[in-house]
């Protein structure tokens, strides 16, 4: 029988941001794209004295405001190059869909609208529309996948559990694709629990009160920067039994109806992305799943520890890394 080497893998991004083991199968336009979030990032989570003292952000005496602002130049140039490409795309195949009738891509779809209305649909507004969903939607779906992988690590009999989900309704004769995951219900009960103990925004986005308001009989003055605690709501022992405990089974059957955790947030300004994150956090995982044996290192625990942050999410303090090997019964699949 051939043997398969075993793989020492890496996952994710370190506290610090630094990704080098994650990032050596980035192509380079999202090692660039990374590099630059990665700038803004480490900034943005920064506590600035003009947060306190507003007249301080005239002078910018860290230099913080004026080098976020550097690499949000550049990524808004990345941007305009990618814009641009598929522009071009576009001019070539005038009479046809640009990509040959194919999917297209979300700026393919925003220049076809910018030709209806130009005024609306700038060039400026799609930048800003495609940086802001890159950012919010990359680093928390990767963030959620090391944290659930690392669980699954931990908690062999669940890692069991999904795999034998995925073998009844997949198989082996063929990989697991984004149809298939709603019907892995107990791969979402897990991606809950993941979200529930290790939310990747543990305090959401900040919010502002717009008028004066009582919140759980406090006053809250118009214009108050509200911060919520979801990290600490999901693990609040009134509400849920054994909160520190990794136990996909309480989502089993809507039993977890009716209990308040909110990873996406809630209301208005909920997030928009909480579909997409489903379906690519959970396509993920059932593939890593599907193909792989997954072992801890020399048989260590994964170490849980949370990172000090990234702006607005919490990452794993020390990455992912796991001994995975090709299963046997994937080797036709997988190239
Ligand atoms: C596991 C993955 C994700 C988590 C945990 C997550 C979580 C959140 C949270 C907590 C907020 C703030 C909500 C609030 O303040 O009340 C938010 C906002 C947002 N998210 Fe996500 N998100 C995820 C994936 C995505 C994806 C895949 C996209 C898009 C591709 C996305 C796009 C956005 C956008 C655009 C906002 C800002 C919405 C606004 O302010 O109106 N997110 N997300």
């Amino acid at each position: 029988m051939e043997t398969i080497a075993d793989t020492k893998t890496t996952l994710g991004t370190s506290s610090d941001g630094d990704d080098d083991a994650g990032g050596t199968d980035m192509s380079v336009e999202s090692r660039e794209f990374k590099k630059e979030a990665d700038a803004i990032n480490k900034h943005l989570g920064t506590t600035n004295l003009w947060d306190y003292l507003p007249f301080l952000e005239w002078f910018d005496m860290s230099g913080a405001k004026k080098k976020v602002l550097a690499a949000m130049s550049r990524q808004d140039a990345f941007m305009q190059r990618l814009i641009d490409s598929e522009r071009w795309k576009t001019l070539d195949h005038a009479d046809t869909d640009a990509n040959g009738g194919e999917k297209k891509s979300m700026i393919s779809v925003l220049l076809s609208l910018q030709k209806k209305e130009p005024e609306v649909y700038t060039d400026k507004m799609i930048r800003g529309l495609c940086v802001n969903l890159f950012t919010a939607g990359t680093g928390t779906t990767s963030i959620a996948v090391e944290w659930a992988m690392s669980l699954l690590l931990n908690h062999p009999a669940v890692l069991k559990k999904a795999r034998d989900e995925i073998e009844a309704s997949v198989g082996a004769s063929r990989l697991v694709t984004a149809e298939d995951v709603p019907r892995l219900t107990y791969l979402r009960c897990i991606i809950n629990e993941t979200l529930r103990l290790y939310p990747a925004t543990p305090l959401l986005l900040p919010h502002q009160s717009s008028v004066d308001c009582k919140v759980g009989g406090y006053h809250v003055p118009k214009d108050t920067m509200l911060i919520v605690n979801a990290y600490a709501i999901h693990r609040d022992p009134t509400m849920w039994e054994n909160p520190d405990e990794f136990r996909p089974e309480r989502f089993e059957d809507g039993k977890a109806q009716g209990l308040f955790m909110l990873p996406f947030g809630m209301g208005r300004r909920k997030c928009p992305g909480e579909a997409m994150a489903f379906r690519v956090v959970g396509l993920v995982l059932a593939a890593l799943i599907q193909c792989f044996d997954w072992e801890q290192v020399d048989g260590v625990h994964v170490d849980m520890t949370q990172g000090p942050g990234t702006s607005f999410t919490v990452p794993k303090a020390v990455p992912f890394e796991a001994i995975c090997k090709p299963r046997a019964a994937m080797r036709n699949v997988l190239p």
